[in-house]
């Protein structure tokens, strides 16, 4: 296998040879409709990626298999999970898609089959689950647990979190719910005091969740929450259960209840699979559910094994996002869920794609020369259109969309206003945004004129099921780790939040000086 940077990738010259599509045009041709209905492929769990309002022809489809095939993308996929050393900077496996299935060989390390290790840590989970949810494991007086906080900051938080009001509509009209989820995760003493006051603490479980064991914010929160528990005359090791990594300072900790591990080759932000969503989603809603979200997520990453991106949803969109990168110079990406339950789905992303793919050095730590990550915001629709999607609109930059819309919502609970429902109305923006941004409106009124030519993708489902978001979120790490091979990055590690935290902890003792001295005087320190 060969690791090219981009810019010394040949097939690049394919692009100088390419003229840009006109998208306004091509969409607003006879050819539009045929696109809408061609340009598409399957995705798992009844999704579709559809294209047709990307500036890609096939010339530049052509040229982006061909980086594909340079850029080895299919094989570096391969190696990855069949257990070759993906993680450069920290010497670490890869091993996510792991938790939701065998896509290659067995990985064994130190004797340990690591498909074997992270399932037995699912069904430890789920016995867990089941037992709080008979009473089997109650509070100290015998009492069922009737809510469950997760303590966690960012890829302990916001995939879970993320993934947990995706489900929760749906568990309550299927009779899946089991009980109510919070998190916390600021070190703002507001955030857990808000999450505290508004539950009843002695029924909760709470779930400390670290893979470091060392996270200042989430150590904090845990003693934060551990002293409530105390006030109230509860013991605190009695409400409180672990997910960390076994090499962690809280592994076999007698503060918990119990313990579940992960390791060091699930990347915090490609956790949501493992015991970190797990537990708080078995609990949530049941072990079966999210074994049923596991199986979208498994059969996506087996769809992005095949070879060819024009059938590899994951890979495709990941090429298309290249080209409007590094290509046409777009910097950053919207994603625009028309789905309410995917409210912090956005937020998960920020963080899967901005920590993955936000590097200046290539996988050997040897500075690049040309764009990577861009910059990812969102919000669901149609909030977001009474905000920023003036700037989307007319705006000096194009921003590249990535929609995601549903045929059915998940309540069935919805009503019929001037001959059409809530989900028609919600659909019919989706439709009408996507037109507006690709093919604009000319008016002589230039503050009224709408250029078009504004490229967007939409991935489109039935409803948003436990498999359907397995998928979706299979789909975003898989695409972000595709683009992390074709940058030629590594996309596992994060070594730029560690500055910050390290200055934190210089304020915190006392050892600032100069501008550091300065702000921390600022903030009242
Ligand atoms: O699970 P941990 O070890 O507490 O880490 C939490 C988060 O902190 C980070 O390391 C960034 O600060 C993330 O990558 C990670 O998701």
């Amino acid at each position: 296998m060969e690791w090219k940077n981009f810019d010394q990738l040949e097939s690049l010259r394919l692009f100088a040879e390419t003229k840009p599509m006109d998208l306004k045009e091509t969409l607003d041709s006879a050819a539009g409709a045929t696109r809408v209905e061609t340009c598409h492929v399957p995705m798992a769990a009844g999704l579709d990626y559809n294209y047709a309002a990307k500036a890609v022809d096939q010339k530049i489809l052509l040229a982006l298999v061909k980086l594909a095939e340079e850029a080895q993308l299919a094989d570096k996929y391969r190696a990855l999970y069949n257990g070759a050393m993906m993680n450069t900077g920290e010497q670490r496996l890869v091993l996510h898609q792991l938790t939701r299935g065998q896509l290659g060989d067995d990985v064994v390390v130190d004797g340990v089959n690591k498909r074997d290790f992270y399932r037995k840590e699912q069904e430890r989970i789920a016995d867990f689950a089941n037992q709080v949810h008979r009473g089997q494991i109650s509070n100290e007086k015998g009492e069922k647990f009737t809510s469950v906080v997760q303590i966690g900051i960012g890829g302990s938080d916001l995939g879970p979190r993320a993934m947990y009001l995706a489900l929760e509509g749906w568990a309550k009209t299927n009779q899946s719910f089991q009980m109510d989820a919070h998190f916390i995760s600021n070190v703002d003493p507001d955030d857990a005091t808000a999450v505290l006051s508004g539950i009843d603490v002695a029924h909760a479980i709470f779930i400390l969740v670290s893979k470091s064991g060392t996270t200042l914010e989430t150590l904090t929160n845990q003693a934060f929450v551990m002293d409530a528990l105390r006030k109230e005359g509860l013991e605190p090791a009695r409400h409180m259960i672990a997910v960390t990594s076994e090499t962690s300072p809280l592994a076999h900790s007698d503060d918990f209840l119990t313990a579940f591990y992960m390791d060091d080759f699930i990347g915090g932000r490609y956790s949501s699979t493992s015991g970190v969503g797990g537990a708080v989603l078995s609990l949530a809603f049941g072990p079966e559910i999210f074994d049923r979200f596991l199986q979208g997520a498994h059969a996506e990453d087996l769809l992005a094994k095949e070879t060819d991106p024009m059938k590899n949803p994951d890979m495709l969109d990941a090429l298309i996002g290249v080209y409007e990168r590094n290509i046409l110079g777009y910097p950053s990406t919207a994603v625009l869920p028309y789905s309410q339950a995917l409210s912090r789905f956005p937020a998960h992303l920020q963080q899967l794609d901005m920590e993955s793919n936000g590097k200046s050095v290539n996988r050997d730590g040897q500075p690049v020369d040309y764009p990577t990550g861009p910059v990812i915001f969102g919000e669901p629709g149609t909030n977001g259109q009474h905000s920023f999607y003036q700037l989307l609109h007319q705006g000096t930059d194009i921003i590249p969309l990535q929609f995601v819309g549903f045929k059915r919502s998940q309540r069935a609970n919805d009503v019929t206003i001037e001959g059409s429902s809530s989900q028609q109305k919600l659909d019919a923006n989706v439709a009408a945004q996507i037109v507006a941004f690709a093919c604009g409106k000319e008016d002589e009124n230039r503050n009224k004129n709408f250029k078009g030519g504004r490229p967007s993708s939409i991935i489109v489902g039935e409803e948003l099921t436990p498999e359907a978001l397995g998928a979706l979120l299979a789909h975003f790490e898989n695409k972000i780790m595709f683009q992390g091979f074709v940058w030629n990055l590594n996309s596992f590690d994060q070594e730029g939040v560690q500055l910050g935290k390290t200055l934190a902890r210089k304020v915190l003792s006392g050892q600032t000086q100069g501008v550091l001295t300065a702000y921390s005087r600022l903030l009242g320190l």
